[in-house]
């Protein structure tokens, strides 16, 4: 691809980009944020992209470590807002929830509020309906899903499921909303808490949960099951994920206020989208977490299970490898290949499967010196096991594909089916090239 083709393809995308700066959302969310300490200096601008949806540009170049946006901490959703809020006087018995369930339940209690929230601008800027997830498709279309989807999604599922069950009966059934009078229980419906939860789930940013208690009353801290590392960031939370992302969030303090951060990493042209990046997520988690993956994604991978190993091998493990495995703990998790590589405990299942005599094991494994002969011979295991995961995933996507049942969790599903053989057959293609490690 030449720089003439890659400037064209920059310049139709930010052509066929429509700028939403105009729109009533950003503008009273951009004026409610200068309001509170926040200056625009970056001149961003939110446009829809034909790929990525809604995201961030600037009116201007931007230079390397030039600050994209700085939050005050006050404007940021943490415990210490719902803690705040009183909403917890709500919940009556010793039950204790994840930080994923608080915020939830905060922002649509804020949300049926309404005018009277003091977070409406921001509640109005997030999109709705909530973005689509396999795993919130709530027919019985998850029986449709790939083994290790559908296995993934149902854990979400329950930990929804359970996590909203479980709030509903402890609000104490005479808590009524501040400015409806309505009770807090049947104003909660499970699609407002729905579209909550999966907004937390694809928004939040990560805080130092330390910092988050020292904001919070004693008191309340009792009723987290887990560390209080999640926040919601206006503005911050309209960045889209890119691997690549050229930016660096963190909390600074300025003339003793706290703020969040965003800096950039390089030089931006004019209109260039920027990207933050969500972590190094494989395909899978993008498309469970957030509702969407990306071709080419550097983090791809294919798991594979020592079961599936020896089967597709035809290995048989006699009980010293099959403990010094076992005792490493090499076959839990992180059995994978991604293009050109093979993991750490890939590489070691496969050289224990595939050299029988070796007395000892550590000393191969551990040194990363496996023999030169065990490079070509690894090569073709890993096409061996490719092309037995292609079938299979052949098959998962014809099931999907021919199913007369529809929806636009399905159809998500099938698009990205499809596009998981071809990456599988580029992989193929890359470890039958001599010399690939
Ligand atoms: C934190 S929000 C980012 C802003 C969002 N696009 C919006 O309109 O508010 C995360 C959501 O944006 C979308 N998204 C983020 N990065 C994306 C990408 N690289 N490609 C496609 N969609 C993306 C997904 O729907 C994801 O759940």
């Amino acid at each position: 691809m030449g720089r003439t083709y890659r400037k064209r393809k920059r310049k139709r995308c930010q052509a066929s980009s429509i700028n939403l700066n105009h729109e009533s959302t950003t503008i009273n969310l951009l004026k409610w944020l200068n309001g509170h300490d926040f200056l625009n200096s970056a001149a961003l601008e939110l446009r829809h992209f034909p790929i990525t949806g809604r995201g961030i540009t600037s009116r201007k170049c931007v230079k390397e470590n030039d600050v994209l946006i700085r939050i005050p901490m006050e404007l940021l959703i943490t415990f210490a807002t719902v803690d705040k809020s009183g909403l917890l006087q709500c919940i009556r018995g010793q039950n204790s929830f994840s930080i994923h369930v608080l915020l939830s339940f905060f922002i649509a209690i804020e949300k049926h509020k309404k005018e009277s929230s003091f977070w409406v601008k921001y509640i109005q800027s997030l999109p709705d309906p909530e973005p689509v997830l396999p795993w919130t498709d709530f027919s019985d279309n998850i029986q449709l899903f790939p083994d290790d989807i559908r296995a993934k999604s149902r854990k979400f599922l329950d930990e929804f499921n359970e996590g909203c069950l479980k709030l509903k009966s402890s609000i104490n059934d005479q808590a009524l909303c501040q400015c409806c009078k309505k009770t807090l229980v049947s104003v909660l419906d499970k699609s407002l808490f729905r579209w909550a939860y999966v907004l937390v789930n694809t928004r939040a940013v990560y805080i130092d949960p330390q910092l988050v208690l020292s904001m919070s009353d004693e008191e309340g801290i009792s009723i987290l099951s887990d560390k209080p590392s999640m926040a919601l960031c206006p503005l911050l939370d309209m960045f889209n994920h890119h691997y690549m992302a050229g930016t660096n969030a963190d909390v600074i303090q300025d003339k003793g206020q706290l703020y969040y951060e965003l800096r950039t990493l390089r030089n931006y042209k004019k209109h260039e989208q920027f990207f933050i990046c969500y972590g190094s997520h494989d395909n899978v988690r993008l498309l469970l977490e957030y509702g969407f993956f990306i071709p080419g994604n550097v983090n791809d991978c294919v798991y594979f299970n020592l079961k599936e190993i020896v089967k597709v091998l035809n290995v048989s493990l006699c009980e010293r490898r099959y403990k010094f495995i076992k005792r490493h703990q090499f076959d839990d998790k992180d059995v994978y290949v991604r293009l050109c590589e093979a993991s750490f405990n890939m590489k070691a299942v496969l050289f224990v499967c595939v050299f029988p005599n070796v007395l000892n094991y550590d000393a191969v494994v551990f040194s990363d010196c496996y023999p030169s002969e065990f490079r070509q011979i690894m090569n073709d295991c890993i096409k061996t096991l490719l092309e037995y995961k292609l079938c299979i995933m052949k098959e998962d996507s014809e099931k999907v594909s021919s199913t007369l049942l529809q929806s636009k969790h399905l159809s998500l599903l099938k698009t990205f089916l499809e596009y998981r053989i071809e990456f599988v057959e580029t992989m193929l293609y890359q470890f039958s090239e001599p010399n690939i490690t």
